[in-house]
């Protein structure tokens, strides 16, 4: 029998690359811009707002997709809203089952109205550490900095300055095409000097050069999505793979992909579930994880993305499982605190599925 949505929904879950103004209640973007006097909202009735985040997310280009974030950026320029947002991620995450997430967001686009940039993480932390308690879900922060700007330095240090109160690394986001990696190279040889973490986004609106760049260059721990690595690869009809240099480097080193299926479809990586790039690699054994992205953007949450991927390549418990380690394992935290996660809650959740779903 096939893992139901609503078994899903009961596996421990480990989320690695999930978006703070990516995944806002749309009750929530409504109270906030009406608090802040946010007035640019496409319609203030939430349910409305829902669909609009959709249907104006779908548009198959990621610069169209990030215009979006106008909005959930906008309504987030205060300690209070941004403490409420974390808390109701961390909330809506636990909710879900999720019992290890990392979720990311840019400092810099918190400042309009004066907030510092120590000032927007420690509310943020306290946000999930309010969110966090009681609810079997630990949170770790990841701190973004935007590619088309200049502050890739500066959030850089300000990961550094906050790494033993909740920050666990470092990533850039933003436009691909036309703002490669390297252009942040001194933020990035800097955090390898600091033994921190960081993940890229790379792959997604770019192709291979993107992900050489981030890997070879940068220095990469991960990639934000990474679906492209597919060009590096070709199927012969009998299915047998032949992997070029770079993603044989990617697989050999267990580099791990964040991989966000639903978000794909709607930027253009990715035509279908069916046809996502997600299939091939986990049967090659690179190191996969499944994630959301932008849960409000996509509509989705980890127990859906899983949902679409059982439905789409017939995935059962094992898989979801080897999945939910890979994430682990792939995890910023500590090597011992990862392996109680794996040992002390994975294996018995999906254990106690198996034999009694
Ligand atoms: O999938 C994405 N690719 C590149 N950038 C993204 C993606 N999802 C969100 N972002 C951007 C928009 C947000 O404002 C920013 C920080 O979370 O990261
Ligand atoms: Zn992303």
């Amino acid at each position: 029998m096939s893992p139901t949505l609503d078994e899903i929904r009961r596996a421990p879950k480990v989320l690695l690359h999930d978006h703070l103004d990516g995944g806002l209640r749309a009750e929530t973007i409504v109270d906030l811009a009406r608090e802040c006097g946010y007035d640019r909202l496409p319609t203030t009735d939430p349910g409305n707002l829902r669909q609009w985040f959709e249907e104006a997310s779908d548009s198959g280009s990621l610069e169209r997709y990030l215009e979006t974030f106008d909005h959930t950026v906008g309504v987030m320029q205060t300690r209070e809203s941004l403490v409420r947002v974390a808390a109701e991620c961390a909330e809506d995450l636990a909710a879900d089952g999720v019992v290890y997430a990392e979720v990311r967001f840019a400092p810099e686009q918190h400042t309009t109205t004066g907030l510092s940039l120590d000032q927007v993480v420690e509310a943020v932390l306290e946000g999930f550490r309010i969110g966090s308690e009681g609810r079997g879900i630990r949170v770790g922060t990841l701190l973004t900095a935007m590619r088309h700007m200049a502050r890739s330095m500066e959030i850089a240090e300000l990961a550094v300055r906050y790494r033993d109160v909740g920050v666990v690394g470092f990533d850039i986001a933003g436009a691909e095409a036309g703002y490669p990696p390297t252009r942040h190279l001194d933020a990035f040889e800097y955090l390898q000097r600091e033994n921190a973490h960081f993940t890229i986004h790379a792959g997604e609106a770019f192709g291979l050069p993107s992900i050489w760049q981030a890997i070879q260059w940068c220095g990469a721990d991960r990639l934000g999505h990474g679906v492209r690595i597919i060009d590096d690869i070709s199927v012969a009809e009998d299915g047998t793979a032949k992997l070029g240099r770079l993603a044989a480097y990617v697989r050999d080193k267990r580099i791990p992909l964040e991989m966000c299926p639903t978000s794909n479809l709607q930027t253009g990586a990715a035509p279908s579930i069916a046809e996502h790039p997600i299939g091939l690699l986990r049967r090659l054994h690179f190191r996969v994880t499944v994630n959301t992205d932008n849960r409000l953007m996509s509509s989705t949450s980890s127990s859906m993305e899983f949902a679409k991927l059982v439905e789409a390549f017939g995935y059962d418990w094992d898989d979801l499982q080897w999945f939910t380690v890979n994430a682990m394992k792939s995890a910023f935290i500590p090597f011992d605190e990862r392996l109680a996660l794996i040992n002390g809650v994975i294996k018995p959740g999906f254990a106690q599925l198996k034999w009694q779903p």
